[in-house]
């Protein structure tokens, strides 16, 4: 995979009023890895989300896809570029099946009636490629899936449309152990197929398992992005609950540290 970030963000601010949300925030995502995005309750982790997928108009700083600067002034401008959020509350249709949910809006056509045959094989096919296995059939309807068959359909809908950047906003939040695992798993094969995900959770042991870089908002201000493998999760802990970790030399977001190299 390329040591190029496909997705950064440099010097972002954003406020509502006279709430300065965003604080000169650097944030980057890259094909192939998951980014966990952390950070208490208030942070900015949904406000610096919706930045991304095109929701808010950033007030300063700039956006970079594949290294060239970019303007995002809608979630379509985003969606163009194949970035995708998936939303906790997943927005799929419950009287409709897995089939119907995937291609939502993007329905194939054959003449003038849908190609129910190919847009089935294309969602086997993507579920295949991801190995979901928790699926009895894509013809079963979302009101009879459970939270975590939910959650599969929602990213995989994400890999079928060939996302770019899958934004993930707490996706085992409402989960058992045995689903949060499948989940985890599946956040991992997306990434493995190429995608930058980006995992916003407070869970620290799904984000120790799954994430390659783990970036730590506090206060509106990027406290640190630092590599999984360098920190444990004590030290994750303490720069989200205080924006510096003495261990890694990391000074207070809040004193204007910015990001760790
Ligand atoms: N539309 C808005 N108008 C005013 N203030 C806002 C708005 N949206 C967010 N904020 C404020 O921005 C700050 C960051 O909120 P945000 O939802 O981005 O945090 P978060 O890290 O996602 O929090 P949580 O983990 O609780 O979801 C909060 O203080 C919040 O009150």
């Amino acid at each position: 995979m390329s040591d190029q970030p496909i997705l950064r963000l440099r010097g972002v601010n954003k406020s509502f009023g006279a709430v300065h949300v965003l604080d000169d925030v650097d944030f980057e995502a890259y094909a192939g890895k998951v980014t966990a995005l952390v950070g208490d309750n208030g942070a900015g982790k949904s406000t610096l989300v919706k930045c991304i997928g095109g929701t808010y108009a950033i007030d300063s700083g700039s956006y970079e896809f594949e290294g060239k600067q970019v303007h995002v002034s809608g979630p379509r401008d985003a969606a163009a570029l194949g970035v995708e959020i998936v939303y906790q509350d997943l927005a799929l249709c419950e009287n409709l099946d897995v089939v119907q949910n995937m291609f939502l809006g993007r329905e194939r056509m054959r003449g003038v009636v849908l190609d129910e045959e190919s847009m089935e094989i294309a969602a086997a096919e993507t579920l295949t490629s991801l190995s979901v296995r928790t699926l009895k059939s894509v013809r079963q309807r979302v009101s009879s899936l459970s939270g975590g068959q939910r959650q599969t359909v929602a990213i995989a809908k994400a890999a079928l449309w060939k996302s770019r950047v899958v934004i993930l906003d707490e996706p085992t939040a409402a989960l058992g152990v045995a689903q949060t695992e499948q989940v985890l798993e599946l956040v991992r094969r997306l990434a493995d197929q190429g995608v930058a995900v980006i995992l916003i959770s407070h869970n620290m042991l799904d984000v120790l398992q799954v994430a390659d870089e783990i970036a730590v908002l506090y206060l509106g201000r990027m406290a640190a992005t630092v590599h999984r493998a360098d920190v444990n999760q004590t030290q994750v802990v303490e720069l989200i609950t205080t924006g510096r970790s003495g261990d890694l030399g990391i000074q207070p977001a809040t004193a204007g540290a910015g990001a760790n190299a």
